[in-house]
């Protein structure tokens, strides 16, 4: 018999098997006498000659989909798309847009296709732009965005819109979406932006606005958990490919070249070591993930040594997270922060490019070259690649769907393939990171050769302290578990086919046995 349990923070609904639905607020849960509309793609020739084009009120996507034949079904997530009923009439849609944080490839892609998802699949005309992040609800002007507006924008980098850091003042930002009459907020932003729109929704509700609050991952680093990946990073990948190739040229065409790449990435090292899987070009890939170490055995310079010797070049790839202790140890620490509060980091590529150069000039044996390269900003800038713009425009089609079916509080992300819509504390109670006791950093090790720069006794820990499998592309959800390791796994999920029991009751009881699984 399925049983449902709900807490006024999360919706999550229980089934048979083990089945756990975190589920998204919705408008039904605190607005008295809603009235719906027939969705109006109905009528859309486009879209009415696809067979079941509407999404099934029951569909819900795994979070895992590697599961053995005994194990709980799991959590899973409300599949986004359009709803046979729509919570708004187009003409009463009043919607708005922001984009907050550092940038990334595909901001642009993103407001085009809200905006002309709203116009073109719900007849919706009103459409504001909040000007430079969330500090512009309050503090600048607004642009009126239309498909004409909008229409070349994801051809350029950056966002249209402008973005920031800090000013974010819920208070203010509610007041401001109140007076202007906007009922569907779209937020474009990491994971500080979608923890500002959490707040934001827990204000709409507790003043009992029936204003949508949707939200779109925005993350060049990669680092927001639950999701595939995040738009943007395929491109990031892609460009610093040149900036690998650049040092690589420059490496090879002289005698004990070193060439040194800077990449972003404050905690997590996707970029990097994706990146450094794609070029084959690289001989060592440090990140943020993974301490390492410069003197002695089996350390940096060892190994640089080595590759010298061996091959007379060498490409190094280093995340501007990597290493911060170190570099905290040797310069004076500077505990500053960003506007949003997040820490600032020192730059690992020039500290690492000077204690090589040090290092050599102390062993006076031979004289290298080195160059050092810093593309982040260039990467960061540029617009998204075709997969990213086709990526963008199916998250932004997910997010106008869901807040016209009256969902509110949540965020559109790509699941295990599947678009769906993810409540905003599972996208930020924890980081996305690369998991160095899963097999995507085994295979970067194997393909390097460099060193691990961990003692069995780090490796022991390391594995201890084992993080469940990460998201991105094919590393998720497949390591291979020996009997002793399975113990330390978490639950895997079964899934039934689509014939699973869902019943869902109102309440407000706080499940205190349910656990969070990545
Ligand atoms: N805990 C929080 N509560 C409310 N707003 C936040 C919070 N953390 C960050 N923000 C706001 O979100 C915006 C973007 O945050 P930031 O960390 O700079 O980038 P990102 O969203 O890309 O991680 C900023 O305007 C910041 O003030
Ligand atoms: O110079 P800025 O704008 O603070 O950006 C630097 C930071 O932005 C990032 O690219 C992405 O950070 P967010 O997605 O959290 O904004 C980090 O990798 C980097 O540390
Ligand atoms: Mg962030």
């Amino acid at each position: 018999m399925a049983s449902s349990v709900s807490d006024s923070k999360m919706k999550i609904v229980h089934g048979e098997a083990g089945y756990i639905l975190e589920d998204v607020p919705h408008f039904s849960d605190y607005v008295p006498n809603l009235h719906t509309y027939p969705n109006p793609l109905r009528s859309n020739p486009a879209y009415s000659v696809v067979k079941q084009y509407f999404v099934h009120m029951d569909d819900t996507v795994p979070q895992k989909v590697v599961v053995h034949k005994d194990s709980p079904r799991g959590v899973h997530f409300r599949r986004a798309g359009p709803r046979q009923k729509v919570y708004f009439k187009s003409d009463d849609v009043h919607a708005c847009i922001v984009t907050c944080g550092g940038l990334c490839p595909g901001l642009n892609t993103v407001i085009r296709e809200i905006v002309c998802g709203l116009s073109y699949m719900y007849g919706v005309n009103k459409v504001l732009g909040i000007d430079g992040g969330y500090r512009g609800f309050y503090s600048k002007n607004t642009i009126t965005l239309t498909p004409k507006v909008v229409n070349d924008i994801h051809k350029r980098g950056g966002t249209i819109l402008g973005t920031s850091r800090g000013g974010h003042d819920t208070g203010k930002i509610v007041d401001s979406i109140q007076d202007r009459g906007i009922n569907q907020v779209y937020i474009i932003g990491g994971d500080g932006t979608q923890r500002g729109a959490s707040v934001i929704y827990e204000e709409v509700r507790r003043r009992g606005l029936k204003v949508a609050i949707a939200g779109i991952p925005k993350t060049i680093d990669n680092d927001i958990p639950v999701i595939d990946k995040s738009f943007g990073f395929d491109t990031a990948v892609e460009e610093a490919q040149r900036a690998i190739n650049a040092a690589h040229v420059e490496a090879e065409s002289v005698e004990n070249g070193i060439g040194v790449v800077k990449l972003m990435g404050r905690y997590s090292g996707f970029i990097a070591m994706y990146a450094t899987l794609a070029s084959r070009d690289v001989d060592c890939c440090l990140i943020p993930e993974s301490p390492f170490y410069l003197e002695g055995k089996g350390g940096l310079f060892e190994f640089v040594d080595k590759r010298l010797k061996e091959n007379g070049h060498m490409v190094i790839v280093i995340a501007e997270g990597a290493g911060q202790d170190l570099l905290t140890e040797s310069m004076q620490a500077m505990d500053q922060k960003d506007a949003s509060g997040n820490k600032l980091l020192q730059d690992v590529g020039l500290w690492i490019s000077h204690k090589i150069k040090d290092h050599f000039a102390k062993k006076d044996t031979i004289d290298i070259n080195l160059k050092y390269i810093d593309p982040t900003y260039m990467i960061r800038a540029i617009p998204s690649n075709a997969s990213d713009n086709v990526y963008c425009t199916l998250l932004a089609q997910s997010a106008v769907h869901g807040a016209m079916a009256g969902y509110t509080g949540f965020t559109s992300g790509l699941v295990n393939g599947r678009h769906t819509y993810i409540p905003f504390n599972r996208i930020t109670e924890k980081q996305n990171k690369v998991v160095i006791t899963d097999r995507m950093w085994a295979r970067l090790l194997s393909s390097t050769n460099q060193p691990s720069f961990l003692s069995p006794k780090d490796l022991d820990e390391a594995k201890k302290a084992k993080e469940p499998p990460t998201q991105l592309l094919e590393g998720n959800n497949c390591n291979d578990v020996d009997e002793a390791d399975e113990k330390e796994q978490p639950p895997t999920q079964l899934f039934e086919g689509d014939n699973f029991k869902y019943e869902q009751e109102s309440g407000n009881h706080a499940d205190n046995s349910i656990k969070t699984e990545n």
